[in-house]
């Protein structure tokens, strides 16, 4: 997918000025908000009509103030997901999932229904209204009606903000294996850089109208460490082996981990703060926290007033913080060995 835009739309006192090119299938918009993500989404799907310039998506001229073309939103093969799933009260799972697949003309009517009913796990639901649905089972549906439209590009305005922490990491690996499964790119718009991090690997940054900065998620996340109240949020995916003594173990990478929220599933995802992680330069006699790895330093980076310390640990990487005394103290440099201790407290977990 390839977008490109030179367009300025203003609404109110607002001025939304897009001046940029991405390429990519799974692209991040990032931004506070009223920075006009939504604007920018509003141009691309035509529910907006720039006040002048030009939009093109893989080549085709969508809008051009200079051309006189303005591409109906019906006609530009873009589907849309919202922050609140919008179905039809009176259909069923199913006839809201089919609506999708009849707007589409007979030659995109590629997607296989029951390859996406099975894959967003929507089986036993076909038959049911969507009024007592869940929030994360309406998003669902919501997806699946948006992809059997087999859309060229979908459009993912914060999908996740108004569900729960549980439900919205239940759903993010169904938006993934959907677009990779039925090769359908999107943009993905949110202000958390977690799910930023999750959902995408290339983020294009807007603040007050305009397209500041072109990053990858991992980057983004790096660079706002210092201002952020939470440091940077290592992910982890964990394998389950057993259990000991009331905590869980966990295999990551080559590591063993001890984690109190476990939970029965075979793999989980987990968060753990750069800021809970606490540095030793030897290996200390006995500490309460349960788990010290040993490790080396990748890297460092500036954070704020702190140093980023990209930890190498076995095959696997992390990244803890250390205010600038701390790194000297340490004798923090590429290369050195540093011992790395994390409560098994620490860990929570997103899925
Ligand atoms: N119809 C409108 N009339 C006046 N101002 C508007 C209108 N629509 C949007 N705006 C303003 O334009 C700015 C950008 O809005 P937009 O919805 O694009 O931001 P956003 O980045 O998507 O924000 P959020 O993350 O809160 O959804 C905001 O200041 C908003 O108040």
């Amino acid at each position: 997918m390839e977008i490109r835009i030179n367009a300025q739309k203003s609404i109110g006192g607002f001025t939304l000025s897009a001046d940029f090119t991405v390429t990519g299938d799974q692209v991040g918009i990032f931004g506070e908000s009223g920075s006009g993500k939504s604007t920018l989404v509003g141009l691309l799907a035509g529910l907006h009509q720039p006040d002048r310039g030009e939009i093109f998506l893989d080549g085709e001229c969508l809008f051009s103030s200079r051309k006189g073309i303005m591409v109906p939103p019906e006609k530009r093969r873009i589907a849309i997901v919202f922050q609140q799933p919008c179905l039809f009260p009176h259909l069923s799972v199913k006839s809201n999932l089919l609506y999708g697949f009849r707007r589409a003309a007979p030659e995109h009517r590629t997607i296989d229904f029951a390859a996406l009913v099975s894959v967003l796990k929507l089986d036993t639901l076909l038959e049911r209204g969507v009024n007592n649905l869940s929030g994360g089972e309406k998003q669902r549906v919501a997806l699946g009606r948006a992809v059997l439209a087999n859309p060229r590009l979908l459009l993912m305005d914060e999908p996740l903000s108004a569900l729960d922490d549980t439900l919205k990491f239940q759903i993010i690996p169904y938006l993934k294996s959907v677009s990779e499964q039925f090769r359908i790119p999107y943009l993905f718009i949110s202000h958390s850089l977690v799910e930023m991090r999750l959902m995408v690997e290339k983020v294009l940054v807007v603040a007050g109208g305009r397209m500041v900065e072109q990053t990858t998620s991992d980057q983004l996340a790096r660079s706002r460490m210092g201002q952020s109240q939470v440091g940077y949020i290592n992910l982890l995916e964990l394998e389950a082996i057993r259990r000991m003594e009331g905590l869980f173990v966990y295999q990551w990478g080559d590591t063993e981990l001890l984690v109190s929220a476990g939970n029965n599933q075979p793999t989980a995802l987990f968060e753990l703060s750069s800021r809970d992680i606490i540095l030793f330069k030897k290996h200390p006699e006995a500490i309460s926290a349960r788990n010290l790895l040993d490790c080396i330093v990748a890297n460092t980076f500036p954070a704020g007033n702190k140093i980023g310390v990209e930890l190498s640990c076995g095959n696997r990487r992390l990244v803890a913080e250390v205010v600038v005394q701390a790194a000297d103290d340490l004798c923090i440099v590429a290369g050195s060995q540093i011992f790395a201790a994390i409560k098994a407290s620490s860990f929570r977990r997103l899925g």
